[in-house]
């Protein structure tokens, strides 16, 4: 039986439920089929060459020539079927379930043995952090500031830690255009950042693979990072015509010094986890064949502590420098906002898009 109308309505709401991204060109194809399953043929004149994401949506659709309607409407539900039964069929770890938070899509957060634990959990996107991913941190980091646990970590699940800024979070372009969606990005950014500044209990990043941008920028906010030998620092901000963001301005100056700051904000030097220790960034790096064993060993033992006296001493630390780092976090998304618009940062991004670079 051919799919009707119906099916494919449905099949455009298990879109939205998938549990992995299904990745760019997937989310291309599903574009094109769509478009011609509704209205046809492609019915709309070639967008200009320097508008990359529409002209491949186009390119995308146009491609399908003058396959019928119906076709292309069994082709969509077609390819989300097959997607919605490897998506359910793949197996993420997903430690400590029974202790797990509900109501988060992009996190596992769990709560067990006096530590709060919010892992990233987009690991076939190296674990980028979407827009909804920044929000469910924010949220994740709220609740963990008001719950009885002692300290709350940080971590990624799969073989990389974060690969930062999820590139694709530009591609939803609201109605506003690019000028709004640059402000509302900022502005999220600017939140998501001030819920680090403000964390009120001890907060560890339990680094297990490498790190990238703003994954890298923000550990100058937490107070230990633990680093497998296998992670890396990497932040190509100017590679991706971007400026420094996270407070890092700030505080990688401070943490180790002006020069060895330039080299890694301005000049994108990506730093081993030794380096990276060297130069105070990174409390301690751990074999990789025993990193997670020798870190959660050692946080069980710290988060046995009396929690009050952890928060107080985390605020004695920290506290003196709150106001500080909030003007540069504002100062900072200022600036970035102005460079999110740049032809630099959109041909960067672009090419990542586009597959052309990678870094
Ligand atoms: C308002 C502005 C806010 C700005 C805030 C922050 C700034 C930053 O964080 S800047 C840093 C941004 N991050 C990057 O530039 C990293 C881009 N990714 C890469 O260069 C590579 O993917 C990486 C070196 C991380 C890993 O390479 P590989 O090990 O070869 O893996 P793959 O490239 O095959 O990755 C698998 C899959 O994941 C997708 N991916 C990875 N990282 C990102 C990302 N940051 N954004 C979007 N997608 C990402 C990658 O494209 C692959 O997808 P598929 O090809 O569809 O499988």
């Amino acid at each position: 039986m051919r799919a009707s109308l119906k099916d494919l309505e449905n099949a455009v709401n298990q879109v939205k439920l998938l549990k992995k991204d299904p990745g760019n060109e997937v989310k291309l194809k599903l574009y094109a089929l769509y478009k011609q399953a509704t209205e046809g043929p492609c019915n709309m004149p070639k967008p200009g060459v320097f508008d990359l994401i529409n002209k491949a949506k186009w390119e995308a659709w146009n491609a399908l020539g003058s396959l019928p309607e119906e076709t292309a409407r069994q082709n969509y539900v077609d390819l989300v079927s097959s997607l919605s039964s490897s998506s359910e069929s793949s197996s993420q770890v997903k430690p400590g379930a029974d202790k797990e938070h509900a109501g988060y899509g992009t996190l596992v957060v769990t709560s067990e043995d006096g530590i709060t634990k919010i892992m990233l959990n987009r690991p076939t996107r190296k674990n980028a952090i979407s827009t909804q991913m920044y929000q469910e941190i924010i949220l994740a980091l709220k609740a963990a500031s008001q719950d009885d646990s002692a300290i709350t970590v940080l971590t990624g699940n799969g073989d990389f830690y974060c690969s930062g800024n999820d590139l694709t979070n530009v591609t939803d372009t609201p109605l506003g255009g690019i000028e709004e969606k640059a402000k509302n990005s900022t502005n999220l950014l600017r939140d998501f950042v001030a819920s680090f500044i403000d964390f009120p209990k001890p907060l560890i990043a339990v680094v297990n693979g490498p790190a990238v941008g703003i994954a890298v920028t923000l550990l100058g906010l937490f107070d230990i990072v633990y680093a497998s030998d296998r992670a890396t620092f990497h932040t190509p901000f100017s590679h991706l015509g971007l400026s420094p963001e996270g407070c890092s301005s700030y505080t990688f100056p401070k943490i180790m010094g002006p020069t060895k700051a330039t080299e890694m904000l301005t000049f994108g030097k990506k730093l081993t986890a030794r380096e990276a220790c060297a130069q105070g960034l990174v409390t301690e790096v751990f074999p990789d064949a025993t990193f997670q064993k020798e870190v959660w060993t050692r946080l069980t033992a710290y988060a046995k502590l009396p929690s009050n006296v952890l928060r107080i001493s985390k605020q004695v630390i920290r506290n003196r420098e709150k106001e500080k780092l909030h003007s540069v976090n504002v100062e900072e998304s200022s600036i970035i906002q102005g460079r999110f618009l740049s032809e630099e940062s959109m041909n960067a991004v672009m090419n990542f898009l586009s597959k052309r670079a990678k870094l």
